[in-house]
């Protein structure tokens, strides 16, 4: 039902031996009848509704609801941590507007299954919910209006407690895995995001051609459909589509052991929460087991009192194999990743499957504050992967080969790059306003090999994202935003680890806003950054900004003004400050051109002068000693 065929690049281990998989899914009625279709359990979830619009929650939820799939096969479950009264007010407004939506789509073929227009009026203040397991739709009472039966929607907002560490999205996602298990127990889960939707009615065919597929089901874990972007700009100046990671990447680990989890469009195996393929680790109790036969409707008295039961706070706290050896893992604030890798480790496989029409698309943060503070908590994350007993290098490599554990070093220690990032984009410049040559000048043979070197490197990172139908405006800004976050988010978040490490500051999800301004978006569209706020994350990247471009220009002024020759100019460290200064250029707009409400604050460009001022005496004072 798959084929396997031979594509495009990655790096290092990446590149090694690239796969791309296709699904047949008109193949599937060959071997199994819509009757044979295994249960299918989606969980979504939401944590902050003022973050989070709860009428995006529902179109998410709608979304996957309208799959072309058995409605009383597929059940969603929501998982909210807010506890938000208007989310759950949403959603019971999404089923009942689903009754009629459902065959609508399912008549007229309609692809975009996303109604947005409908729920505009859910907005508005709301008070708060405790501990819940709700079920607003159930397959065998409800039915739409052709009277077939509805998907079933279970509402869930957990218990929580100072007392017991919530522990984020992970924790959310055990809590719908242990409430599910005992009403529906569908072997096949799909995790999504609340800014994802479903973009193709089909997909649940394509990833079952891999799921019923029996030369690769024994071990298959997971099936990750790609992460891909609406309402990007031309230049996708923040590189939000993360081409490497998402797109270019996985087809490389496809030849291995197959992707990482992204945390969300992925659909598992219900089986791999419970030990590894040959070693399976039982649940404290039979209704949570991936093999126990659900034989109660999902609002039987029973069942639902032992919904509220497991979806306690206290349940995990003397049942500590959840979040270790079951269930989603605990540890990181890169759960997705954390998760994929431990169960890469227990002998898991996975796909990448990407299909042509994207299977689902996602929306990503608009504001540089916002976009930074996500690649932050990712740093985090990954730091405390490495630090954690499972480092890649060393755990990995023990049991996924050294391959494997090359790609997942890669991205765990990618934020570690910060530290040459920061000193490129400080030291040369510094010293040479101080006239200290660091590097081979232009008269130096050495100095064509950093050319060299530099042009290698940045030529062969081009070639790859336009061969995956990159452009060169894209590659720009990605190229432009690994710099910026080396020196902003990657930094920082190895700051936060290392403060949350010796518990001056205490770990945290910052969720991601997504609620969308119009201005914001405004301005974004003319491919703008949005500086805007003041953030102590933009103070070392406009510092570097004000730095380099005072270098340029003095090194500037000195051949051309000042008589020197040309031969004896610090060549590597002008060519550094130069390729910086290009690199900057939006900010320097956003601190001297703009007016706009996302210009960069007069408090960031103050602190910055002054520090960069700093820097430069402190040099110029210890050059002197
Ligand atoms: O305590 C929490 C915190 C977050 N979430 C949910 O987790 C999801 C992801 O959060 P978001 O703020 O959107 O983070 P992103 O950085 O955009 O998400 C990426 O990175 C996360 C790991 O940091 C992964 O979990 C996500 O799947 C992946 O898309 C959202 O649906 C949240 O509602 C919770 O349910 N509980
Ligand atoms: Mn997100």
């Amino acid at each position: 039902m798959a084929v396997t065929t031979l594509p495009a690049h990655g790096p290092e281990a990446f590149l090694m031996n690239p796969v791309v998989k296709k699904p047949f899914p008109e193949n599937l009625k060959k071997v199994m009848d819509r009757s044979d279709f295994p249960g299918l359990d989606v969980f979504i979830c939401t944590a902050d509704p003022l973050k989070e619009p709860p009428m995006r929650v529902a179109t998410t939820a709608l979304s996957v609801m309208a799959y072309d799939y058995p409605g009383d096969k597929l059940s969603v479950y929501v998982s909210d941590d807010g506890g938000s009264e208007l989310t759950l007010f949403a959603l019971m407004e999404a089923v009942k507007f689903g009754k009629v939506w459902l065959p609508f789509c399912k008549e007229n073929m309609i692809m975009e299954r996303c109604p947005d227009a409908y729920f505009t009026r859910i907005c508005s203040s709301d008070s708060e919910i405790h501990e819940n397991v709700k079920v607003l739709s159930q397959t065998s009472k409800d039915e739409d209006v052709s009277g077939f039966p509805m998907p079933n929607l279970i509402y869930v907002c957990r218990e929580k407690s100072r007392a017991v560490p919530h522990q984020f999205k992970a924790g959310a996602l055990n809590t719908l895995l242990r409430v599910s298990s005992m009403m529906t127990n569908g072997p096949i889960i799909l995790t999504l995001d609340c800014d994802m939707i479903s973009n193709d009615p089909s997909t649940p065919h394509k990833m079952l051609c891999y799921f019923m597929d029996n030369s690769i089901k024994p071990k298959l874990g997971y099936v990750q459909f790609p992460v891909r972007l609406f309402g990007l700009n031309r230049a996708d100046i923040y590189g939000s589509e993360f081409k490497r990671m998402y797109h270019i990447n996985p087809m490389g680990l496809n030849g291995l052991l197959g992707p990482d989890y992204f945390g969300t469009g992925t659909f598992f195996n219900r089986r791999v929460f419970y030990g590894g393929p040959l070693s399976f680790i039982g649940p404290e109790i039979p209704e949570l087991s991936p093999n126990y036969v659900v034989n109660k409707p999902i609002n039987d008295k029973a069942i639902l009192e032992l919904a509220h039961q497991v979806a306690r706070c206290e349940y995990e706290k003397y049942k500590s194999k959840w979040g270790s050896k079951i269930g989603f893992r605990y540890g990181s604030l890169v759960e997705d990743f954390f998760t994929g890798f431990q169960l890469h480790c227990e002998g898991w496989k996975s796909i990448y499957c990407s299909p042509e029409r994207p299977a689902f698309l996602s929306e990503m943060p608009i504001a540089l504050n916002d976009v930074v503070t996500q690649t932050k908590r990712w740093s985090v994350g990954l730091l405390e992967v490495v630090m954690s007993k499972y480092n890649p290098l060393i755990f990995g490599t023990r049991f996924i080969g050294p391959l494997m554990a090359h790609c997942y070093s890669y991205y765990a220690f990618g934020p570690i790059w910060s530290f040459p990032i920061v000193v490129y984009s400080f030291l040369p410049q510094i010293t040479m306003l101080n006239n200290i040559s660091i590097f081979p000048k232009v008269s130096d043979p050495w100095f064509y090999l950093y050319i060299f070197l530099f042009l290698g490197a940045y030529g062969q990172d081009c070639i790859e994202f336009m061969l995956s139908k990159g452009t060169i405006l894209r590659w720009w800004s990605d190229q432009r935003m690994w710099l910026v976050r080396g020196v902003s988010s990657d930094l920082f978040g190895c700051l936060e680890y290392i403060s949350n490490h010796v518990g001056i500051v205490p770990r945290g999800f910052n969720v991601t806003n997504k609620v969308i301004d119009n201005e914001q978006s405004k301005r974004y569209y003319e491919g703008k950054f949005e500086f805007g706020v003041f953030s102590p994350m933009f103070v070392p990247l406009s510092t570097a900004a004000l730095l380099n471009l005072t270098a340029f220009v003095w090194g500037f002024l000195q051949v051309f003004f000042m008589g020197k020759e040309f031969k004896g100019l610090f060549g590597v460290q002008m060519f550094v400050s130069c390729f910086g200064v290009v690199n900057c250029w939006p900010v320097y707009e956003a601190m001297i051109l703009r007016s706009d409400n996302g210009r960069m604050p007069y408090k960031v460009t103050f602190v910055s002068v002054f520090l960069a001022w700093g820097l430069f005496a402190t040099i110029s004072f210890m050059s002197k000693m």
